[in-house]
């Protein structure tokens, strides 16, 4: 049952990505006074393109990276844009910008900063502003927690001194693409050559060898960035190996190996030796200057200090729940952009309505117990399909984005929008060139006859 006084609240977002931004947009409209910490210089999180890595650590493993963002210079979107923007804010195509259909990222840093204007987010957000800590009030404690407020403790970049401010609640949605996950690999650090996470990759003029004698790199991990990275490199080194966990590969990736003679698969590293030798589980072993690891990234919230109420265990950022809201801190704590594997911007958005409405007290949530009892289930169940703990937020299929809808009021996801991302990820499973070649015609006339499209103006579009 909704109370019935409607309460404003204080509330402090963490991030400027496209979660930081739309759940400021959602927690405005809702009437919620809010500031956004940023920590860089503009909008746009992971998107916010960065070419300077001099000085990241090459691994990733010191505490203090400086560097948010992992994307590289040639990285397209995976998933179509028309199925991308937000349900009121469609990733159009504009004159004399990237018009393609997976355009390349600086075309969707460009599409959030037009969505940070274009709702007047900017006056919300403090840029150059690092948040180093997150705690409950001295005084309050985690039993009501509908009292509860928020210490958040900020530096601004140029400033020698810290800001504390207290909050209602405070909304995390600092990413999750940014802190290296590495195997552990025997050998690995004796290994004297160059070892480095795909994090502060860019682009392939490092590895440039003129004469294509020199230059060997092992891309460690299948992953789309393993891939992309790969083909990056086949134009510069003289040669590189793909290390897969399967060799049961895409017939898209396939196809590319089978067209470039300096790239080549192997299955998983089974040790490193000093001498630069890498030896791979089918004995085979070759001679690399280079590794470069494309294998993911951990959560972390180095700022939050929830009494160890809420951890990362294994990558399972928990307890949450519908992985939004920890049980004994809800609804004054929640994290937006927690789940991977969705149609990210929409869920985002689902997610930002939900929680600017618990706020305001127009809607509630369960139980705690029942809260807990939910989250149970959906571990027991994950464990049962035997998922790895470490895949728990790994949620993407779009029954799950269905009913996490309706927790939120927020509309099933349109069936020419699942169409669309199925169909970009048949193609690219087939050729990983799809992003110039899938032009979708039905799927697009369709999806142009939707109620969602029918509500902007032709101008607005343009994308026919
Ligand atoms: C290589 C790569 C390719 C990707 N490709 C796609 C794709 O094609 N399509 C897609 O939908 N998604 C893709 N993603 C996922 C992408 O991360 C999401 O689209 C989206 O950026 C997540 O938004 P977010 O706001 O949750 O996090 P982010 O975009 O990471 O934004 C988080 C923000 O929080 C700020 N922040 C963090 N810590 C602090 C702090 N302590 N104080 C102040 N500010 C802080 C950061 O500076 C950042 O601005 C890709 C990711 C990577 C790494």
């Amino acid at each position: 049952m909704a109370s019935e006084t409607y309460q404003p609240k204080n509330v402090c977002v963490i991030g400027a990505g496209p979660s930081g931004l739309v759940a400021a947009r959602e927690l405005r409209k809702e009437g919620h006074r809010v500031v956004v910490l940023e920590q860089n210089h503009e909008v746009g999180g992971q998107w916010l393109y960065d070419p300077n890595v001099e000085g990241e650590d090459p691994l990733g493993r010191s505490p203090t990276l400086k560097v948010h963002s992992s994307l590289y210079s040639s990285l397209r979107i995976i998933s179509p844009r028309e199925s991308m923007g937000f349900t009121d804010f469609p990733f159009a195509v504009k004159k004399g910008r990237d018009m393609r259909r997976f355009p390349g990222h600086t075309e969707l840093l460009l599409y959030l900063k037009d969505f940070c204007d274009w709702f007047g987010l900017r006056e919300l957000i403090r840029f150059n502003t690092r948040v180093s800590y997150v705690g409950m009030l001295d005084g309050y404690h985690v039993v009501g927690c509908k009292d509860l407020k928020w210490v958040v403790r900020s530096m601004e970049k140029k400033a020698e001194i810290f800001v504390e401010e207290v909050f209602d609640a405070v909304v995390v949605a600092s990413g999750h693409y940014s802190n290296p996950r590495l195997p552990s690999i025997k050998g690995m650090d004796a290994w004297k050559r160059k070892q480095m996470h795909s994090h502060i990759y860019r682009v392939p003029e490092p590895f440039r060898d003129e004469a294509r004698q020199y230059i060997v790199v092992v891309v460690v991990a299948n992953s789309l960035s393993g891939q992309d990275i790969s083909i990056d490199l086949v134009a510069v080194a003289k040669a590189i190996y793909l290390s897969a966990r399967s060799l049961d590969i895409s017939k898209g990736l396939s196809k590319v190996i089978s067209k470039h003679e300096n790239l080549h698969l192997r299955p998983q590293i089974e040790s490193l030796q000093e001498d630069g030798k890498v030896l791979f589980v089918d004995g085979s072993w070759i001679t690399a200057d280079t590794i470069i690891y494309c294998t993911g990234y951990s959560y972390t919230f180095s700022f939050l200090d929830t009494k160890g109420i809420v951890t990362v265990d294994d990558n399972r950022v928990g307890p949450l729940y519908e992985h939004t809201f920890p049980p004994s801190l809800a609804p004054s704590l929640s994290f937006v952009g927690i789940p991977k594997k969705v149609i990210g911007f929409l869920f985002f958005e689902s997610q930002a309505k939900w929680i600017a409405q618990l706020l305001s007290g127009k809607t509630t949530l369960p139980s705690r117990d029942d809260m807990m009892q939910s989250i149970k289930e959906f571990y027991h169940s994950r464990e049962v399909a035997g998922i790895p703990k470490h895949d728990t937020h790994g949620i993407g299929d779009f029954e799950y984005c269905d009913r996490y809808g309706d927790h939120s009021g927020f509309p099933h996801l349109e069936e020419w929008r699942k169409e669309l991302c199925y169909s970009a990820h048949i193609h690219a499973d087939a050729d990983l060139t799809f992003r110039d070649s899938c032009d979708d015609h039905e799927l697009l006339q369709k999806a142009f006859q939707s109620p969602y499209f029918a509500q902007f103006r032709p101008q607005d579009l343009d994308f026919l």
